[in-house]
């Protein structure tokens, strides 16, 4: 697909900001879905993309700091953006939705929970494992520092992964300070909300930035999206359908490695 003219007109816009961040969500926005999260990988274009935006020395990555924002524990962010051939240690990795941070440096910023998250945590997983282990076959659960999430997406009947994600919904029922985030194929239990909006914020006054670029899929790149300026320059991009706070979307997947080129080529 070739680009509509008033995106690429936005994204060169957003190109010439003297100080600009990327923030762009993984999982359905860089890397397609899989049945395994572990073999999941970002698109070999966007991945080059990424490379000139974030590279030493190229004259994109000049005033540019570049940040995947995911839902996926940083553990297993860092894992998949590696084995994509991602450059680790020139990219910020948000994972938690915003609770953890790794810098390019490869520092961490702990997560301490609390003695009553660790336990509403172990009786979430607890809730979730008993419902995979009844449901129907292909359903799992997949622990993060702070949430547990339940993954229908090989579940192969649609009615009977929907009706299990109600069922997941309702187990945050008596769990203190437990909440329900959604996702798509999954169903997400955490103790601690987080918000890409926030570590937008976050990462904007680190680095000085003038503009943001931010793509995302999800709804929780809503916050991202709901966060962002664009009277000051800022600019989001949606990919896929659905309502979205951003300002241009693309129908898919596919074309985000030609949104990022045109970033990349005209910064
Ligand atoms: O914020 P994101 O980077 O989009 O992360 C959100 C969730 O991504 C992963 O799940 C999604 O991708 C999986 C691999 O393709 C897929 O199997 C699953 O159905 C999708 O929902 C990840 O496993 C979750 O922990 C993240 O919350």
């Amino acid at each position: 697909m070739s680009l509509p003219p008033a995106l690429t007109e936005a994204v060169d816009e957003v190109a010439r900001a003297g100080r600009l961040l990327v923030g762009l969500d993984f999982d359905g926005t860089l890397a397609p879905f899989d049945r395994d999260p572990a073999q999941a990988r970002a698109l070999p274009g966007a991945v080059d993309a990424i490379r000139s935006l974030a590279g030493a020395g190229t004259r994109a990555a000049e005033g540019t700091a570049v940040a995947l924002v995911s839902g996926r524990s940083l553990e297993a962010l860092t894992e998949v953006a590696g084995l994509s051939g991602l450059p680790l240690d020139r990219l910020v990795l948000v994972g938690s939705h915003g609770l953890e941070t790794r810098w390019p440096d490869g520092s961490v910023e702990p997560v301490e929970l609390s003695e009553a998250e660790r336990s509403a945590l172990a009786e979430a997983v607890a809730r979730l494992d008993r419902l995979a282990e009844a449901g129907p076959a292909g359903a799992w659960v997949g622990r993060k520092p702070l949430s547990a999430t339940l993954h229908t997406r090989a579940v192969p009947d649609a009615a009977q992964a929907e009706e299990l994600e109600n069922r997941a919904r309702r187990a945050s029922e008596g769990l203190p300070g437990v909440e329900v985030l959604p996702g798509k194929r999954v169903v997400e239990l955490t103790v601690r909300r987080g918000d890409k909006g926030r570590a937008l914020a976050v990462l904007r006054k680190r680095f000085r930035t003038d503009s943001v670029f931010y793509a995302g899929d999800d709804a929780t790149d809503e916050r991202a999206f709901a966060a962002l300026r664009p009277g000051h320059g800022d600019l989001g991009v949606h990919v896929g359908d659905g309502e979205t706070a951003a300002q241009f979307r693309v129908p898919g997947i596919a074309d985000v490695p030609e949104v990022l080129a045109r970033l990349a080529g005209a910064r």
